[in-house]
């Protein structure tokens, strides 16, 4: 089964709380919340208090993407907020192997972020320390960017390191999703889709979210991972 995530980076922030529940009622599986603080990347957006604020008022997942420098120093505030599944990246993480450690000791799940630049190896010296993979398909900082095509290649390397290990990890891409290259991607191996503007720039962001899953799973029906 393919989830598929909204990000409300793209949501309107002055009626969030109606574009949350909005994809919640359309049958998303997470909810994304891109965490940027001008340091890591060039945008800042939100921060724990926002995570707490929506979290009495739906059931879905709280994908948090930590795009901050020193997350370590955030990670309680993140899960005491609400968070579910806290993501950090590799190239702002320099005792990663603590950090994801961290993550999990304080109660939530754990994923690991890898820019379009930085090779996939990191995640072999790692084993079973983390419960998703993120590959951004775009340089993180902003939404509404065009999918990198070749982020495909190292999305086909991780789902072979991981089957091969015989780990239960999700993939989740990043960037760029929509119906064009949801299919792409879901047959590279990714199993958990990340979209914005695709999903909150549409007219109906039901519809979208249909769309992309229908898309996808045409794709994963075949493969039957
Ligand atoms: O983490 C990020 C951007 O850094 C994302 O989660 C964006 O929000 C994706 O937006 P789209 O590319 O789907 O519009
Ligand atoms: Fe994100």
């Amino acid at each position: 089964m393919i989830k598929i995530a909204p990000s409300i980076l793209s949501a309107n922030f002055a009626r969030l709380l109606d574009d949350v529940q909005r994809v919640e009622k359309a049958g998303a599986d997470y909810l994304h919340l891109d965490v940027m603080d001008g340091h890591f990347v060039p945008n800042i957006t939100i921060g724990p208090l926002v995570v707490a604020a929506l979290r009495p008022h739906t059931h879905l997942t709280f994908d948090v993407h930590l795009m901050i420098e020193d997350p370590d120093r955030y990670i309680d505030a993140f899960v005491e907020a609400g968070a579910d599944l806290i993501t950090v990246h590799a190239e702002a993480c320099p005792h990663l192997h603590r950090t994801l450690t961290h993550i999990r000791d304080k109660g939530a799940r754990c994923g690991v972020a890898l820019n379009p630049a930085t090779p996939p190896e990191v995640l072999e010296y790692l084993p079973g320390l983390f419960d998703l993979v993120l590959v951004m398909t775009v340089n993180p900082g902003f939404g509404g960017q065009a999918f990198i095509p070749q982020t495909l290649v190292k999305i086909e390397k991780i789902r072979k390191m991981i089957d091969d290990a015989g780990l239960d990890v999700e993939i989740q891409v990043d960037g760029g999703i929509n119906t064009s290259t949801a299919p792409l991607v879901v047959r590279a191996g990714a199993t958990v889709l990340v979209a914005g503007s695709a999903i909150f720039s549409a007219p109906d962001p039901a519809v979208a979210i249909r769309d992309i899953r229908q898309a996808s799973e045409n794709i994963s029906e075949n493969i039957r991972r």
